[in-house]
């Protein structure tokens, strides 16, 4: 199972969704930062690419290849082009699943520039002959082409041109050692803290003329879980709500209310979210429960809870996946504004008598 996996159902389009969706392309373009100083957080990837970058820059090298990993929605798109601008070279844009044959992968390769920076989005959904053709390519700057079929196939070396591959990933895990092994620099993104998504929406206000109060600006950033693109789509439709509702400037009281009509809450939990937590909470005191009587519970399929809701509510320390099934943290009962059900007589191992909770949690 995959929490970041970009194929899992979606059971409608969600605000909370950290795919891109809707106008968010369109959108996202004027939004991006433009240089590494622009790009706000990820300090230590940022550090280490400059470093990168600035080396290439001074031995008038192309860089080496970089591999960026993490969530959908952290900026991996934005940190390529940012590449392509600071080594000042032209950037080409495409992905994994657009690569089906080897030959797609050769004609792509054979028509890049020197320098130029070649973006390989979901780098881990290209296929096997692509992939293989790519070792050489990264390594040796050479394809073979194969020309025919059968036992009169040859191969016809081709020479490319030095180039910075960029592959984006959600899976890293995903990569076969041979292809990870070949990028020289490698970059785990990170979700962002609340002050770094704060700094986001102010900035993105500022380029998108909305007027914004700090206070506002972390209401948004605590409901984005951890993720630019979100915080930049609920400041969209905060900005709607204050423009219709009120005099266009986001306070607190504004993006609080905005965002409830979206069903969105304090932490960033929308209505699915919250129906799977009240499920557990309510109906089965906390767990633990099975996957799929917690699905049926709220009339989901079992892998929507699976896939779309339970990342989250796991990375918030809300709910845990355990042997014996889904159980509540404490955290979720607070969450929810709920006091967890005493249990009877002592657990054995227990340290608090009567709290239950160490029965349910312990371990
Ligand atoms: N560090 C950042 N500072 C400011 N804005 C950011 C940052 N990272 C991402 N963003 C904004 O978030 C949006 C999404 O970023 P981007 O498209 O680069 O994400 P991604 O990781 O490539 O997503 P996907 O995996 O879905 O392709 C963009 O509008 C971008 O402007």
């Amino acid at each position: 199972m995959n929490p970041y996996d970009e194929t899992a159902p979606a059971p409608e389009e969600r605000i909370v969704g950290a795919a891109a969706e809707g106008d968010d392309q369109a959108v996202e373009a004027a939004l991006r930062p433009k240089d590494l100083g622009e790009f706000i957080g990820q300090e230590k990837v940022r550090q280490q690419l400059d470093l990168v970058l600035r080396a290439a820059r001074q031995r008038g090298a192309t860089a080496d290849h970089v591999l960026l990993s993490g969530a959908p929605g952290l900026g991996k798109t934005t940190l390529s082009m940012i590449i392509a601008a600071e080594m000042n070279a032209p950037i080409r844009i495409t992905s994994g699943p657009a690569i089906q044959h080897a030959g797609d992968l050769a004609a792509i390769l054979s028509s890049l520039q020197e320098g130029e920076i070649l973006f390989l989005d979901e780098i881990h959904r290209m296929s096997r002959p692509a992939e293989e053709m790519l070792y050489m390519a990264m390594e040796d700057f050479r394809v073979d082409v194969i020309v025919g079929k059968g036992p009169g196939a040859t191969a016809i070396p081709l020479d490319l041109p030095p180039f910075t591959l960029v592959g984006a990933t959600t899976r890293a895990g995903l990569l076969p050692p041979p292809l990870r092994d070949r990028f020289g620099f490698t970059a785990h993104m990170e979700f962002y803290g609340p002050r770094e998504l704060e700094r986001v929406v102010v900035r993105s206000a500022g380029l998108l003329d909305v007027e914004i109060d700090p206070a506002g600006a972390a209401e948004i950033a605590g409901r984005s879980r951890g993720t630019p693109r979100i915080a930049n789509r609920l400041l969209r439709r905060v900005r709607d709500y204050a423009q219709v509702k009120a005099d266009g400037v986001v306070t607190r009281e504004i993006a609080a209310t905005a965002l409830g009509v979206y069903e969105v809450d304090g932490r960033g939990l929308d209505r699915l979210d919250r129906a799977v937590l009240e499920a557990l909470l309510k109906l089965f005191g906390g767990g633990p429960v099975g996957l799929s009587t917690l699905a049926v519970a709220v009339g989901e399929e079992r892998e929507t809870v699976e896939e779309v809701a339970e990342p989250f509510l796991v990375r918030e320390g809300l709910l845990a996946r355990t042997p014996r099934g889904r159980v509540a943290t404490p955290a979720a009962w607070a969450h929810l504004g709920l006091v967890p059900p005493q249990v009877a007589g002592p657990v054995p191992g227990a340290d608090q008598a009567g709290s239950g909770q160490q029965g349910l949690f312990g371990s």
